[in-house]
């Protein structure tokens, strides 16, 4: 890369977008940039359903790019993209969105493409599940997952998929429309969190999909984490044409990326989801059947190497849930307080109660591995009813239930001697950062709050 170039990283997270530029010879963050997406939208599946508004996602993503400094953007060449995995969109090849020039600036808008249904989606019931095709994968397929979603509409309303030709996760769509891909490209890692994916051979599982009737043409090309998917098909908010972008990758892994130093790291990353995480040795391969009732599964990372994670589905959500509550409580009674000075008052309110003995188990979301459970509070006394006692316990029941799913023996079994704290509900929450230092008995460093968006960006730089 050119002396002063710089790498753009972006992050497709499920709650905002982040941007960042990379000085390509120091790998120091230059500028970043972060805008909330606010893109939650009604499901035709009602509660049960969880979709976004892709047009209000590629709207936080202009946000974030027009907002970096022109003279900076100019100097990009190379774009890393990593956002929210296991969700799917659906477009039509060659089509997805229009360019338009805004003030001499160049960027695209969604058009004629679905919602997202995202991770967090529940139209799929146990039940469904288990009338689907058992995987050749160890990884399972869970509500929420690319191909679960896609079989649900196959079964419920193939009228929908008779509309698309394309489909890919928010990333993946985002690098087909800049690169102006026909068949959009998926990395390995965005791949296996889709389901019915083989790590070992990096494969789908065409023949099991084909033998029930799925629309395979709809899978993406498969490509390595961490290969190039195309270059800009033009001029990108400053961005030169025919700049390299590569294949889209997962927001879990370059989240890890940017803040393992050592293999005897385990890193915490807590956004909207929450994820513990340690590498696993060089060589290691999983099994080749499915281990539904296990809380920490093996995801691929970069090399052929695998993480072990717990990957939680409740994380800053809990806690953004609990002050959407709150808020709601606070109109209904007529008064008016805006959530970031709910935060700020709920998270200093706890800061003043080091103790509580309620016991909040916060999994409001159920988890992969326990898909029916519910949250409950219990150990309710009457002097422990303040606002600091509950949002204390709150938080404690988020890192709790990580501690669960992957306690410290298990870590410290596995080598473990350091934590690596990341994402951006950690980072603006002491309340949590505590609570982690209480409940895992290891020395603990905070990485920053646009980890993904670096960790991308990285990736792109050490590739030759
Ligand atoms: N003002 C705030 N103070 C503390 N935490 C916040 C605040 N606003 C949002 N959060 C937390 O940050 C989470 C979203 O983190 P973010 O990194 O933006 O998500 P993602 O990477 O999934 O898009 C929310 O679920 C919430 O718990
Ligand atoms: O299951 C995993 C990873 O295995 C995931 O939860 C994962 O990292 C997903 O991308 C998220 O759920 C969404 O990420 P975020 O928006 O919470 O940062």
């Amino acid at each position: 890369m050119a002396d002063g170039s710089l790498v753009l990283g972006v992050d497709v997270g499920t709650s905002s977008v982040k941007a960042v530029l990379l000085a390509a010879s120091s790998g120091h963050v230059v500028s970043s940039q972060s805008r909330d997406s606010r893109a939650g939208a009604e499901s035709e599946c009602g509660l049960r359903g969880k979709e976004q508004d892709v047009s209000k996602i590629i709207g936080a993503l202009n946000g974030c790019l027009t907002a970096l400094p022109r003279e900076r953007l100019q100097k990009v060449s190379r774009i890393g993209i990593s956002g929210q995995m296991h969700g799917a969109v659906f477009w039509k090849r060659n089509a997805g969105c229009h360019w338009i020039n805004s003030g001499n600036v160049r960027t695209f808008e969604a058009k004629d493409v679905s919602g997202l249904i995202t991770w967090e989606d529940g139209r799929c019931s146990t039940e469904f599940l288990s009338s689907l095709p058992k995987p050749q994968s160890h990884l399972s397929v869970a509500t929420g997952f690319g191909c679960a979603t896609i079989f649900w509409y196959l079964r419920n309303r193939s009228d929908f998929l008779q509309n698309y030709d394309a489909a890919g996760t928010i990333q993946d769509y985002v690098v087909s429309m800049i690169c102006g891909l026909e068949v959009p490209k998926m990395s390995v890692q965005n791949a296996a969190s889709w389901g019915y994916f083989n790590t070992c051979s990096k494969t789908w599982n065409t023949d099991i999909l084909e033998a029930s009737g799925f629309p395979v043409s709809l899978l993406p090309e498969i490509a390595d984490s961490g290969c190039l998917a195309g270059k800009l098909s033009c001029d990108w908010c400053g961005i030169p044409q025919g700049t390299e972008v590569g294949v889209a990758l997962g927001d879990f892994q370059c989240s890890v990326y940017s803040s393992m130093t050592e293999d005897t790291d385990a890193v915490l990353n807590i956004s909207t989801s929450a994820q513990l995480t340690f590498s696993m040795p060089e060589g290691f391969q999983p099994q080749d059947h499915p281990s539904p009732g296990e809380a920490v599964v093996y995801f691929p990372y970069f090399n052929d190497r695998y993480l072990a994670v717990a990957a939680s589905l409740n994380g800053g959500n809990v806690f953004a849930s609990f002050v959407a509550m709150l808020s709601q409580w606070v109109s209904e009674l007529g008064l008016d307080i805006s959530d970031s000075s709910l935060y700020t008052q709920v998270i200093k309110a706890a800061l003043s109660h080091g103790e509580s003995g309620l016991t909040v188990c916060p999994i409001l979301f159920g988890e992969r591995h326990i898909p029916d459970a519910l949250a409950s509070v219990s150990n309710i006394t009457a002097s422990e009813l303040s606002l600091g006692h509950v949002t204390r316990a709150l938080c404690r029941g988020i890192i709790e239930n990580l501690h669960t799913m992957l306690s410290a023996h298990r870590l410290r079994e596995s080598g473990v001697t350091r934590l690596i704290g990341s994402g951006s509900a950690l980072a603006r929450n002491d309340v949590l950062r505590q609570e982690v230092e209480r409940i895992f008995p290891f020395p603990v460093v905070y990485g920053n709050d646009v980890d993904s968006a670096v960790g991308v960006a990285m990736v792109m730089i050490k590739r030759r």
